[in-house]
């Protein structure tokens, strides 16, 4: 790597040196969210071709909640995943395109499409205290050829010798790297190197761990560098941070960072500025902004994809959206549970009326 004019020296004794590490964007997936499910196969095309020039070697593309969200609970998808995810394979010259899939709301039926579409990578989610549900899905997925990741969700929920006991389980279904998914973006620094690093360390040689963040407290670079150092391979991010809550890890400004610390992740950093603001902004509804909602999410520890649900039912029954937030927070609603949000907010409403003053 070349000095830069100016770029100050940040070796440090806990900087890796030239290491490499991996990155997969997840734009086309976890972006799906703020998009609410309407991505078509343009946007695909155009990001994909994008981010490939960029040099980024893995592309994700599904439904925001996966195979099979695609429905009422969730919000139905615009153009059928398995049409995209044909796309982006098409698209793509250098890229691998990733799967996401929660077993139960996809069935392995859905893998077999997505491996026959060209998808090389299976990233199988699970509440990361139920990674046993993924046994079966790890296995499908071993049996057709296809790279395995597994994410263990809402990390932030449990300690790191949980996490760690969950993500041997994984391991030992036929998972290839484990990641800490702080689908909140709640986790703060150290509490990201104590999860990583305890994984790594249960996992050996048997998987890599991987590290996948949201940007709710702003700490998204710098929680995933953490990763790194703590022996994390595999990072995830979002190119202009477009995902649920204040959106992912932005891939551009990780990358940047990632070069002056010498970790090596083979994406151009001009290239994918670029790639952030003339390709993947048009098609954004608006930025993933660090707003007064999405500070509530990381702050109460609230599953990023519950956003917009959290903020049409305020809208809809007249509350506060950060209120539905801390009450969700309180409850440890999980992935799955976006009903409830429903719930807090007419019981919210009917507090509200209850304490309202009475006029006359
Ligand atoms: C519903 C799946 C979820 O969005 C996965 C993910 O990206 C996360 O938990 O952060
Ligand atoms: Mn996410």
């Amino acid at each position: 790597m070349t000095a830069r004019r100016g770029a100050p020296t940040l070796t440090t004794p806990t900087t890796p040196t030239a290491l490499d590490i991996r990155v997969t964007d997840s734009s086309l997936r976890d972006g799906s969210h703020a998009k609410q499910h309407r991505f078509t196969a343009d946007h695909v095309r155009s990001i994909v071709a994008a981010l490939d020039d960029a040099g980024v070697p893995v592309i994700e593309v599904t439904h925001g909640d996966g195979l099979g969200g695609s429905s009422f609970n969730y919000g139905f998808s615009h153009t059928p995943e398995q049409e995209l995810i044909a796309q982006a394979v098409k698209t793509a010259t250098r890229a691998r395109i990733a799967f996401l899939m929660l077993p139960g709301l996809g069935v392995k039926d859905d893998i077999r499409a997505a491996c026959d579409n060209g998808a090389e990578i299976c990233r199988i989610a699970t509440h990361c205290t139920e990674a046993d549900i993924a046994d079966q899905h790890f296995g499908l997925a071993r049996e057709l050829g296809l790279e395995t990741v597994g994410f263990l969700m809402m990390a932030h929920s449990r300690p790191a010798e949980v996490l760690a006991a969950q993500a041997r389980r994984m391991a030992d279904a036929g998972c290839q790297c484990v990641y800490v998914v702080d689908s909140a973006g709640a986790l703060v620094l150290e509490e990201v190197t104590d999860r990583v690093a305890a994984m790594v360390a249960a996992l050996g040689d048997d998987a890599q761990v991987g590290f996948h963040g949201h940007e709710n407290l702003g700490l998204g670079v710098a929680n995933s560098v953490l990763a790194v150092r703590a022996g994390a391979r595999q990072i995830d991010g979002s190119t202009r941070r477009f995902g649920a809550g204040a959106g992912n890890t932005p891939v551009e400004a990780f990358t940047a960072v990632a070069e002056r610390l010498g970790i090596r992740t083979g994406i151009d950093v001009l290239k994918i500025a670029d790639a952030a603001e003339d390709v993947v902004l048009p098609v954004m509804d608006e930025e993933c902004k660090l707003g007064r909602l999405e500070l509530m999410m990381g702050h109460a520890g609230v599953y990023s994809s519950f956003l917009k649900h959290a903020d049409r039912w305020a809208r809809r029954y007249g509350v506060s959206g950060a209120r539905i937030l801390l009450r969700a927070g309180e409850r440890e609603l999980v992935g799955g549970q976006e009903d409830q949000l429903i719930d807090i907010a007419r019981e919210l409403a009917a507090e509200d009326a209850t304490t309202a003053p009475t006029g006359g």
